[in-house]
């Protein structure tokens, strides 16, 4: 390390904002020598530019990336026309003292609170006030030390600040990096991005919440129907069931009807000839995926169960030695568990396959047909096959008076409402006729149409 004293500063050729070139600048400033700090400048010395750290103790700070240069906060400021806070907020008033240092100067606001509104400006705001001359840049503070590090640099970045130059410069050294930066305005979206790294798994929260909602509802609802119905009109005890047999009937109902809301979206938006992706779709998948996972472990832990009062049957059946009667008992139970853990099997093994396609190293690795086609057409005969699976669990029962316990039906018949829209609408879209018109509109024959007959169009395929 050597000492600011010792050092002169590198020439680089500074350009004043209102004239900045296409080109980044080469140098590059970092204040502030932790974890931060550290793994910036070492990403930004791997993609080839020159680093200089401004420090309150240039001889006595922690170890540096190799090749990096450190001296005080001032000399530094003066080497580099773009420069990295790397300190926390509550710290930034040494910048107030050197203020006449960063005039002119790019400053990229990298800070991130530990809860929200515990300020009244946002950070990078408080940063202009304390430095007029210099042109704040808010962003990439969903940056993490950790994957800098490790050369980790998925998602996207955002940035905002009132220079559009300045933006600039920094969304070319962003790229430069191999990160992916979106621009959302002027400074006032400051704190918009610093609430970002406070959101835990945000396209997660969705999807979790329909999942816990009917979770919930379906385990309430089967309980009224099984247990306390049993106890109510039966005098019977049940309340044993809850722990494995209610929930793996709340499983597959929860996992079906999220695995055809995914598809939900896409069969109406055919139907509005607004064809689009929805945001939700790979984490509803994955839910539904879980989902389905607990109800085959638990479709084949029930089995054991079943074995263990089998051999009780057939040893009290023995006992009246009626042969027959315990050969058709065994058949029945013997046939209900292999037709069950075959479709467990199957249906399993689509959702892994949905799954796995859906994650970005695996999908990455797919071309964009063998993606659609595993999402699309996999994915709609998992939903093909599942349904079945339930109408087949329940045809029988459908007529019988006593399936409808208090006059309401099973959660089965409930969760196969919302897949068996999605398959209607999806084998109209097929019908040769719909579909050669959803073509012609997709690639822009609606636009010659009027209005009115786009949305006629649209209820004579209903
Ligand atoms: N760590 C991370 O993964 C991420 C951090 N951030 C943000 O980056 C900023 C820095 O975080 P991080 O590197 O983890 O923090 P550290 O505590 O590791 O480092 C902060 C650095 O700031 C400097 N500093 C500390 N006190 C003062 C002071 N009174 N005056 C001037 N400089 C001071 C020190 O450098 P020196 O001794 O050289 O002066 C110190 O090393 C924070 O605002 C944080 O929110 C954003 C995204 C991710
Ligand atoms: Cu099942």
């Amino acid at each position: 390390m050597t000492a600011a004293s010792e050092m002169k500063p590198e020439s680089v050729t500074l350009h004043p904002l209102g004239t900045a070139p296409a080109s980044v600048p080469e140098l590059l400033c970092i204040f502030g020598t932790g974890d931060l700090g550290r793994s910036l400048g070492l990403r930004l010395l791997q993609s080839g530019y020159r680093v200089v750290y401004g420090s309150r103790r240039p001889d006595s700070c922690g170890p540096l990336p190799q090749g990096a240069q450190v001296m005080s906060h001032a000399a530094a400021a003066q080497t580099a026309s773009l420069i990295f806070i790397c300190v926390h907020r509550e710290h930034y008033e040494f910048l107030e003292t050197i203020a006449q240092h960063l005039e002119g100067k790019v400053l990229v606001d990298l800070s991130n609170n530990l809860k929200k509104n515990i300020y009244p400006e946002a950070n990078a705001a408080y940063l202009q006030r304390l430095v007029p001359g210099a042109a704040v840049v808010k962003g990439l503070n969903t940056l993490s030390a950790w994957a800098l590090q490790n050369g980790l640099l998925a998602g996207k970045q955002y940035l905002c600040g009132n220079s559009a130059e300045a933006k600039q410069a920094v969304a070319e050294m962003s790229t430069k990096l191999g990160l992916t930066v979106l621009d959302r305005g002027s400074l006032s979206a400051a704190r918009e991005l610093e609430d970002f790294p406070l959101r835990l798994f945000p396209e997660w929260r969705l999807p979790l919440r329909v999942a816990f909602g009917l979770m919930a509802f379906f385990f309430f609802y089967l309980l009224i129907r099984d247990v306390i119905y049993a106890y109510v009109e039966q005098r019977k005890d049940i309340s044993y069931r809850i722990m494995v047999s209610l929930a793996n009937k709340v499983f597959p109902i929860v996992s079906l009807i999220m695995l055809s809301l995914c598809y939900l979206p896409g069969v109406i938006a055919a139907f509005l000839q607004l064809y689009r992706g929805t945001k939700y779709r790979k984490q509803m998948g994955l839910v539904a995926l879980g989902l389905a996972f607990l109800h085959a472990i638990y479709t084949f832990i029930i089995p054991i169960r079943y074995a263990v009062r089998h051999k009780l049957i057939s040893r009290v059946v023995d006992e009246i030695d009626n042969k027959p009667l315990r050969l058709t008992l065994i058949r029945q139970r013997h046939g209900e568990q292999t037709h069950s853990m075959c479709w467990e099997s199957w249906a399993s093994s689509l959702y892994v396959l949905l799954g796995l396609t859906s994650l970005p190293s695996v999908g990455g690795t797919l071309s964009w047909r063998e993606f659609s086609f595993i999402q699309s057409k996999l994915g709609h005969l998992t939903l093909g096959i599942c349904t079945a699976h339930g109408y087949i669990y329940g045809w029988n029962k459908f007529l019988r008076p006593t399936t409808y316990k208090w006059y309401t039906p099973p959660g089965y018949m409930l969760c196969l409402i919302v897949p068996s829209v999605v398959l209607v609408l999806k084998v109209l879209l097929l019908l040769p006729c719909v579909d050669r018109t959803l073509t012609r509109i997709r690639q822009g024959w609606e636009r010659t149409q009027p209005r009115e007959e786009k949305f006629m169009n649209k209820s004579t395929n209903l």
